[in-house]
């Protein structure tokens, strides 16, 4: 591996660690290590541990809430718990920058690039479905995984858009809590782990990288409230684009300040002495630089990383006067605008209908369904007739809801318009309306708890069962199996679930269970 590396990198890095070069430049031949992060919206540490085949022998990482290092072996993506939204695999070093981020339960948090959604996951756990978490992405191939990912960790209160930051910024101005700008960087610090990303270095020139992210961060400043954080990370090691890009923020925003970082766990400094100063920034601002850190592969257990916390000056944040956030607040509805329309019908690839929207009632029980063709009647009415046959706890799904086409969504209070935006998921996507029913969806079974739903079925993981309808077969159960209250009887929709964690829809009928798993969510 070290003789791929570029010379002018090598050299670079030498330059960079002076004593500390010979021990980073044999990190490159170590093993590298394997990270899981616990979704905490689903479960907890213990539950997963008394759960999971390999929870007992995956080791804490120290710096991230429900991060553990797991065997190369493992192989813990196969795993039914995976398809059961239980964790996401993601590496270690990058668990940290969200967890620097503080979010509290009721924020507004903006993850402005965020696919394919590892950190976006991080901070909708740290949220526990309160408040509004902005995911956001420029690439649109990219932001259907991060849609995806969003979706299978069960996660009710995000909404995702594909927009450049400028174009958020007048949309959005001083309206976040916490921003993460997790920027597109060189990558040097992830060439351990991936040697594809050797290649791309040069093309990616840092240069390059630096210019956007200074632009990101501009706009991004621009969405912080008063009082705010914003966390500034790369997966890089060169300090145009870590600590001179923070002198040069820092330079042209008076009103932030870096808030010291303590180099626990072998978490090294940033390095003022790298910085070009700029003329306007002064000394103490300068050295203030080195409360950023530096993840150093020799050093810790992880990649390569750098991050900056910052705040802006103004008044405490939101949360801190008392979550004064409206999070249920009315909000008088609006339609869907038109670059919003054209957005969601580019996303489902199916046009026509009527945009909606209106704020959740009670959804009523029973069986619903007039058998009008879909395109006569309000997808929003629909659900709410119709939802009580596979949802029991309907207050659970109130809010603000969004028909497009025959889309329906649950959308986190207190938005601004998101007119003129391309927006994937403008909320909570949980039903669609089809020849006159309300089919419900993968992501509402993924962010539901079992005992939200009508009717469930639970096999343990390692039945074969749960293996064959993760393969979308058709399925046997005894009617016994069912649970559902004692009124209801047991055909129709059920939530199909594994060691009680839901992994999809199935339709009961006959002591059949009808595998309702969508293509892309199958198990190859
Ligand atoms: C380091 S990756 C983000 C990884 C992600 N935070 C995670 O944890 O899964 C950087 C991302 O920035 C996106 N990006 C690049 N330029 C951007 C821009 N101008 N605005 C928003 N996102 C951008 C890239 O498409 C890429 O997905």
């Amino acid at each position: 591996m070290i003789g791929n590396l570029p010379r002018k990198f090598t050299e670079k890095m030498e330059k960079l660690l002076g004593g500390e070069y010979d021990k980073f430049m044999s990190s490159y031949d170590a093993q590298r290590v394997y990270g899981l992060r616990i979704n905490r919206l689903k479960l907890g540490m213990e539950e997963w541990m008394r759960l999971s085949p390999f929870g007992s022998e995956a080791r804490d990482i120290p710096w991230a809430e429900g991060g553990l290092y797991y065997k190369e072996g493992d192989r813990p993506g196969k795993h039914p718990h995976y398809h059961a939204g239980l964790y996401y695999i993601q590496e270690p070093s990058a668990m940290a920058p969200a967890e620097l981020l503080d979010v509290k339960p009721g924020h507004r948090v903006l993850d402005l690039c965020a696919a394919p959604g590892g950190k976006s996951t991080q901070l909708a756990a740290k949220l526990q479905g309160k408040g509004v978490l902005v995911a956001n992405d420029n690439a649109r191939e990219r932001t259907k995984a991060l849609a995806k990912n969003i979706e299978l960790a069960g996660v009710r209160n995000a909404v995702v858009l594909n927009e450049e930051p400028a174009s958020l910024a007048p949309v959005f101005a001083e309206w976040f809590d916490r921003i993460l700008v997790d920027a597109p960087c060189s990558g040097e610090g992830m060439f351990r782990k991936d040697e594809s990303m050797i290649a791309d270095w040069e093309k990616h020139s840092v240069e390059r990288c630096s210019a956007m992210q200074r632009d990101i961060m501009r706009h991004a400043a621009a969405m912080l409230a008063p009082g705010g954080l914003l966390v500034y990370s790369t997966c890089t090691f060169s300090p145009e684009e870590n600590e001179q890009q923070i002198a040069d923020f820092l330079a042209e925003h008076p009103d932030f300040s870096v808030l010291p970082i303590p180099c626990r766990y072998g978490w090294a400094p940033g390095r003022a002495d790298l910085v070009d100063k700029p003329s306007n920034l002064d000394e103490e601002r300068l050295r203030g630089i080195e409360g950023t850190v530096r993840l150093w592969p020799h050093r810790i257990e992880g990649e390569g990383h750098f991050a900056a916390l910052l705040r802006r000056g103004g008044e405490a944040d939101r949360a801190e006067r008392g979550g004064a956030i409206p999070i249920g607040g009315i909000r008088a509805a609006a339609s869907v605008g038109q670059a919003e329309r054209s957005a969601l019908k580019r996303d489902s690839g199916r046009g026509g209908g009527r945009p909606n929207d209106r704020r959740a009632g009670k959804i009523s029980g029973g069986k619903g369904g007039d058998g009008k063709p879909a395109g006569e009647e309000d997808p929003i009415a629909m659900w709410l007739r119709q939802a009580g046959q596979f949802v029991a706890a309907s207050e659970a799904l109130s809010g603000r809801m969004i028909a497009y086409g025959s889309k329906v969504y649950i959308q986190p209070e207190g938005l601004p318009s998101l007119d003129g935006l391309r927006v994937v998921r403008p909320g909570w996507y949980v039903g669609e309306a089809a020849r006159g029913r309300i089919v419900p969806t993968q992501p509402l079974a993924m962010g539901l708890k079992r005992e939200e739903a009508l009717r469930s079925v639970n096999w343990s993981s390692d039945d074969l069962r749960t293996l064959r309808y993760l393969k979308g077969e058709t399925l046997f159960a005894e009617e016994t199996e069912i649970q559902s209250p004692s009124a209801v009887p047991a055909k129709g929709y059920v939530l199909v679930c594994a060691d009680g964690f839901p992994i999809g829809w199935g339709k009961y009928d006959g002591g059949m269970i009808k595998n309702e798993l969508p293509a892309g969510w199958r198990q190859a």
